[in-house]
């Protein structure tokens, strides 16, 4: 099996993985003088979990925020399901099915945990604002299916016992699996994680990445997600793809990064700090 070719196959664990769903084409991004990204291509797979990983000030960040429409790149494109994507707002690019969490919590910290959840459908939402307001016909019903979407996503992040708690009274690793709660709520075809395991506890992490596996697994999300930590992500991804002062500097299995020599070198032998 070779996974860099397009054709679609299974993953050892069983896990199937289609044709290319996005892809980034000779993206650079610069801001005034500072180059962020420097001509980095790389393609990311229907069903796959792709990691983007790189020291500080690699450029990952940007990378995200190209992704996800809230940059757009200095020069190259971005491809979804086989089109160029046009200039796009990034509420377009979220109704396109790319949804995010953020490296710091952007929740609505007074908000309980099913309303914050509840959020993450608006992308989905049909009925006009006067209907919502005046709860007719249409509103009511789609209110039941949301709030039955979003029942199904509580239960599944066994969050059911913080489902009335503000957020903001939770501690940080439950905020983060509300967070990732509300972004799978809009039903993405590609879920963008920043930094998913940032700040937390080694109990947290392992928590963390068990529900990254299983959004993969049970929803056949595509998932993409930036960190810095490289060992964190070695045993999710299926490939990664490493960044170092903007430049790509390795993109394969977690096998073939790790001993890639210029990864070892610039990732694992020299701090940047
Ligand atoms: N809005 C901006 N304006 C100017 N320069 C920026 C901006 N955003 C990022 N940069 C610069 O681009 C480079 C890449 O930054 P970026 O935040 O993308 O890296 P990163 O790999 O995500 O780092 P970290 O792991 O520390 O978050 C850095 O030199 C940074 O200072």
């Amino acid at each position: 099996m070779n996974v860099m070719s397009n054709d679609p196959y299974t993953t050892a664990d069983g896990r199937r993985i289609g044709g290319v769903l996005m892809e980034m084409k000779n993206i650079t991004l610069r801001f005034g003088g500072v180059v962020a990204i420097k001509d980095i291509s790389f393609d990311i797979r229907e069903g796959e979990i792709r990691a983007i990983i790189g020291p500080n000030g690699a450029g990952k960040s940007s990378m995200l925020n190209v992704m996800s429409g809230f940059y757009t790149p200095t020069e190259g494109e971005v491809w979804f399901e086989g089109c160029p994507r046009p200039q796009m707002r990034p509420y377009q690019v979220a109704r396109q099915g790319i949804a995010r969490t953020f490296q710091n919590i952007a929740l609505f910290q007074g908000m309980s945990t099913l309303d914050n959840i509840m959020t993450g459908r608006i992308t989905r939402m049909n009925s006009n604002l006067l209907n919502q307001a005046l709860w007719w016909g249409k509103a009511e019903a789609e209110e039941t299916v949301h709030r039955e979407a979003v029942e199904k996503i509580i239960d599944f992040l066994e969050i059911q016992h913080i489902r009335k708690t503000p957020v903001g009274r939770l501690p940080y690793g439950l905020q983060k699996r509300v967070e990732l709660g509300r972004a799978l709520a809009a039903e993405p075809r590609i879920l963008l994680l920043d930094e998913p395991m940032a700040g937390m506890n080694v109990e947290e992490k392992e928590d963390m990445c068990r529900f990254i596996l299983d959004v993969n697994d049970e929803f056949g999300t595509t998932i993409a997600l930036i960190e810095h930590d490289m060992g964190v992500v070695m045993d999710l991804s299926d490939r990664v793809v490493v960044m170092d002062y903007g430049k790509k500097i390795g993109d394969g299995t977690p096998d073939e990064v790790r001993s890639n020599p210029e990864v070892i070198d610039a990732y694992l032998g020299v701090s940047h700090d």
